[in-house]
């Protein structure tokens, strides 16, 4: 086909058939949309419909059915050509599915030349994956993830020609230590289907990986980590999937591989967490000491349970309201122009999280002359707290849509420090249920919000270990109350739970790395209005 300058090719405009009936449909590369219309007169016309070259997942030549297809006779005798052009649908909630549309003509070299041209413009589409290794945890939520990915995911990959090797993982740490010995690099992603756990442990697969790679020290607290450039798709199949519907807007399994198969990209911030100077493990969700700690320490021993466990164990630590004493520094987040308390959300195109995409670009350009964290102010917070949560991201989930914090922005290279100071009972349940309504979570005069780049926490109980005043009587004393669920006292210590699992030291180092790796996915979309398969009722819309 002849070329127009730049390389693109003339709009392409033909009368095929489409169901029953004759369509206008126009190829169009120029506006990056395939759109077909009803010929006759406005009055009588149907529906009109476009679909953007960016969500065609696959063109296909088809055997064309006359059969189901219930046309006139005539058209009977003629051989028809057809090809079928898969595309994405948007559903309500953030929910997408693959829909399908099977045009036809008599002219075998017009069909052709539809095919040729959708082919060639889907090529083009340089984002999306074609080599994805796979990590597939059978034991996850429901267990549920083998047959999630064999029913939903595999014949969509399948049909977008996507080749994957697959790994079905036998143990804890399969997928992360097999990414230290793998050749990552030939692969276009890694995705992983399970929960936020199996997300975590290919996040740590891949960062380790990229800093082993270009001999980066991972146990050093201020080293400038490499980012990870090769992206990671989440299949959720786990108990909470909060990192998948926090970036997507849903935790649903072809919704993801859509976005994956599309070639979405999402970076997002990694906090590291150290000790002493010793690396313990990144974040990207939630980070909680207290409540959300004592919820997985708690929920582990009940893994049997299935998702229903963390219900169990959140019920039964909200009843024994324990709280914490301990010491929190940290440095304000001065670069990014967002608060914790902002009305506006993280959304796809976020204009907070571009801002600091820039700023990480031009500060790569300068670096050495960067200031050193050392150099600006900490502010120090002591006190008695049920819950101490950092989150990377809002951590919205099917049991919070809004999450922990609602204004936290996926790639602004800050987390959001929610300190719950000791309340009562019932003080801490309107907190709680405010996750759940669209109440603001932070209105409340034992909550404190602050949007942060690193922070330190020390429990009293560590505080008093280093200085040597514990004696064998809070040893015992401890160990009753851990025992003890009616009981408040604080001097045992928390777990922090880290992204769903437990950290061993109370005592922790925090620091947030801008946009650290990236995801098949967009953010969550502004709900629009028009969703449903691009539908318009009016011609000048479509034109
Ligand atoms: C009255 C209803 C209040 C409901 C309050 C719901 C708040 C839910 C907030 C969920 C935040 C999830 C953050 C994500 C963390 C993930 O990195 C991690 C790994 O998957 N998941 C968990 O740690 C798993 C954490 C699971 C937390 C479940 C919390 C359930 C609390 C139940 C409290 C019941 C009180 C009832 C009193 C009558
Ligand atoms: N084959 C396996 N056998 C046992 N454990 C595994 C296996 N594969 C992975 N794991 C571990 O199981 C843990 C939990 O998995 P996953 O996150 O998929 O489910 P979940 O805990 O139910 O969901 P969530 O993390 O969302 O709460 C992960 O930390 C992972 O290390
Ligand atoms: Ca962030």
């Amino acid at each position: 086909m002849e070329r127009l300058p730049g390389g693109r090719r003339p709009r392409l405009v033909s009368s095929l058939g489409l169901g029953r009936r004759s369509w206008e449909v126009t190829l169009d590369e120029e506006r990056g949309r395939l759109a077909w219309r009803d010929p006759r007169p406005p009055r009588r016309a149907g529906e009109n419909c476009f679909v953007p070259i960016s969500e065609i997942i696959a063109v296909e030549e088809t055997e064309f059915n006359k059969k189901q297809r219930n046309i006139g006779r005539w058209q009977k005798m003629a051989k028809l050509h057809a090809f079928t052009v898969y595309y994405v649908k948007k559903a309500r909630n953030h929910r997408w599915r693959c829909s399908d549309a099977t045009f036809w003509c008599e002219d075998e070299h017009l069909c052709n030349q539809w095919t040729q041209a959708l082919k060639e413009l889907l090529e083009m589409q340089k984002s999306r994956p074609k080599q994805l290794l796979v990590y597939i945890n059978p034991y996850g939520g429901k267990r549920q993830g083998k047959r999630i990915y064999e029913q939903k995911v595999a014949p969509l990959f399948s049909l977008a020609s996507i080749s994957t090797d697959v790994v079905i993982t036998e143990h804890a740490n399969h997928a992360k230590d097999n990414l230290f010995e793998v050749n990552i690099y030939k692969y276009d992603g890694v995705v992983c289907v399970g929960g936020d756990g199996m997300f975590s442990e290919v996040m740590h697969g891949l960062i380790g990986r990229m800093q082993k790679d270009s001999g980066i020290d991972q146990n050093n607290p201020k080293a400038s980590l490499v980012q990870c450039n090769i992206r990671i798709g989440i299949i959720p199949a786990g108990s909470t999937d909060c990192i998948c519907y926090s970036t997507v807007g849903i935790s649903d399994p072809v919704t993801s591989a859509l976005h994956i198969i599309l070639g979405d990209c999402q970076p997002l911030d990694v906090s590291s967490v150290h000790h002493n100077n010793t690396f313990l493990k990144y974040s990207v969700s939630l980070l909680g000491y207290g409540f959300y700690g004592d919820i997985l320490k708690d929920s582990e021993k009940k893994r049997w349970m299935g998702p229903m466990r963390y219900d169990y164990s959140g019920f039964k630590t909200f009843l024994s309201h324990h709280y914490y004493e301990g010491t929190i520094a940290y440095q304000p987040a001065k670069h990014t122009h967002g608060s914790p308390r902002d009305k506006e959300r993280c959304r796809t195109g976020c204009y907070i999280c571009k801002q600091s995409e820039k700023q990480l670009a031009e500060q790569s350009k300068e670096r050495g002359l960067k200031h050193e964290e050392g150099e600006e102010e900490w502010k120090v917070i002591k006190g008695k707290f049920l819950a101490i949560n950092a989150v990377s991201m809002s951590c919205a989930c099917p049991r919070s849509p809004k999450g922990l914090s609602p204004a936290a922005h996926l790639a602004d290279g800050s987390a959001d420090l929610i300190l719950v100071r000791k309340c009562s009972r019932f003080d801490f349940l309107r907190y709680l249920v405010r996750h759940t309504n669209q109440d603001d979570q932070f209105d409340f005069p034992f909550v404190d919000v602050y949007r942060v780049k690193c922070f330190q926490f020390t429990s009293k109980l560590s505080e008093d270990n280093e200085s040597n005043v514990m004696d064998i009587g809070k040893k015992r004393f401890g160990q009753f109350c851990r025992d003890h669920p009616a009981c408040c006292c604080s001097i045992v210590n928390s777990t922090w739970n880290c992204d769903g699992e437990t950290l061993d030291s109370s005592a922790v180092e925090v620091r947030v790395h801008c946009q650290l790796m990236k995801l098949f996915a967009r953010g969550i979309e502004e709900d629009c209005k028009d969703e449903a398969a691009h539908s318009q009722s009016s011609i000048e819309q479509l034109l």
